[in-house]
């Protein structure tokens, strides 16, 4: 859907590069995620992508065709959510709605979009009624409107507790499902784990690590396995090397001699692997 070769961009009163080329891929179906700290330009990356910003240097191409000869029509194709909502409070949801839709040429199907957030019943109240996690479904019906093939979010989940945060990561993945594509920035290694097929680290500019959160795991993770067992009446552990283990007579012993309480793979968290790959944590500024 995608392709991103070399970027490069300063903005225009900075002397330093925001962007030291870049170079990644967003296939289509995919959600591609950009997990980063703070100042790490992930929000620049979205704006370039989305033509907010222009003068980089490299290449990007959408569906093909380079994004600096795309017209007006390329925002027939996406879907962006930036913010946290913002609604005319002393409308309707419907009105907001038509308000918005008065942008695009393409239309989504109003009632089936309202429908599959749940908030069909309630299309005619008036916004400034709405708990928050309506309003948080209602922004997403927003970036919907134009029954975009690709959605740019940016620290979607950023400031919901985990019960909205939860309802927006299903509707990520329910558009997805559609066969969406997804680019989504984040700073929570949770809403990046649980979202993306593959994740871009992005530090100061530079991207260190592309691959999906699985592989990474697998990559960078311990191959120990930890067995807590009851040793007179106390927790006792042993921890066990993976590779081997089907030979390994201590760890069969243990098995069968020992009240066992857990089993454990080594694994390794994508923050622990973040801060493996780039020396920084996310929270860094
Ligand atoms: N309009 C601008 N003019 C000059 N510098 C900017 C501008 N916008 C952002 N920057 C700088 O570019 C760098 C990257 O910012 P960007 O917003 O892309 O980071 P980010 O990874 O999205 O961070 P955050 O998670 O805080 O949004 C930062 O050093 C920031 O200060």
């Amino acid at each position: 859907m995608f392709s991103v070769r070399d970027l490069r961009f300063t903005y225009p009163k900075n002397h330093v590069e925001t962007i030291k080329g870049i170079s990644f891929e967003i296939k289509k179906g995919e959600i591609f995620g950009f997990l980063g700290p703070s100042g790490a330009g992930k929000s620049t990356t979205q704006k370039i992508l989305i033509k907010l910003l222009d003068r980089y240097q490299g290449s990007i191409y959408y569906d093909s065709k380079s994004l600096s000869e795309l017209n007006e029509s390329f925002y027939e194709d996406i879907g962006v959510s930036f913010e946290m909502p913002i609604h005319f409070s002393k409308l309707t949801a419907m009105e907001n709605i038509e308000f918005f839709l008065k942008l695009y040429k393409n239309h989504a199907d109003i009632e089936d979009l309202m429908k599959s957030v749940g908030l069909w019943e309630d299309r005619n109240k008036m916004v400034g009624e709405f708990s928050k996690g309506m309003k948080i479904r209602l922004n997403f019906v927003r970036a919907m409107l134009n029954n975009p093939k690709m959605l740019f979010l940016d620290e979607p989940t950023n400031g919901l507790d985990p019960a909205n945060a939860m309802i927006l990561k299903n509707l990520i993945k329910a558009y997805q499902k559609q066969g969406g594509t997804v680019f989504v920035t984040s700073h929570i290694m949770a809403d990046i784990d649980q979202l993306c097929d593959r994740v871009a680290f992005i530090v100061d500019g530079q991207i260190k690590e592309i691959d999906s959160p699985r592989n990474l795991k697998i990559k960078y993770g311990k191959r120990t396995i930890k067995v807590e067992y009851n040793e007179n009446n106390h927790t006792a552990s042993q921890i066990f090397d993976m590779d081997g283990l089907n030979e390994n007579g201590t760890f069969f012993k243990l098995l069968k001699e020992k009240k066992i309480e857990t089993i454990h793979t080594g694994e390794t968290t994508l923050e622990e692997i973040f801060i493996k790959v780039t020396g920084v944590g996310l929270n860094h500024a």
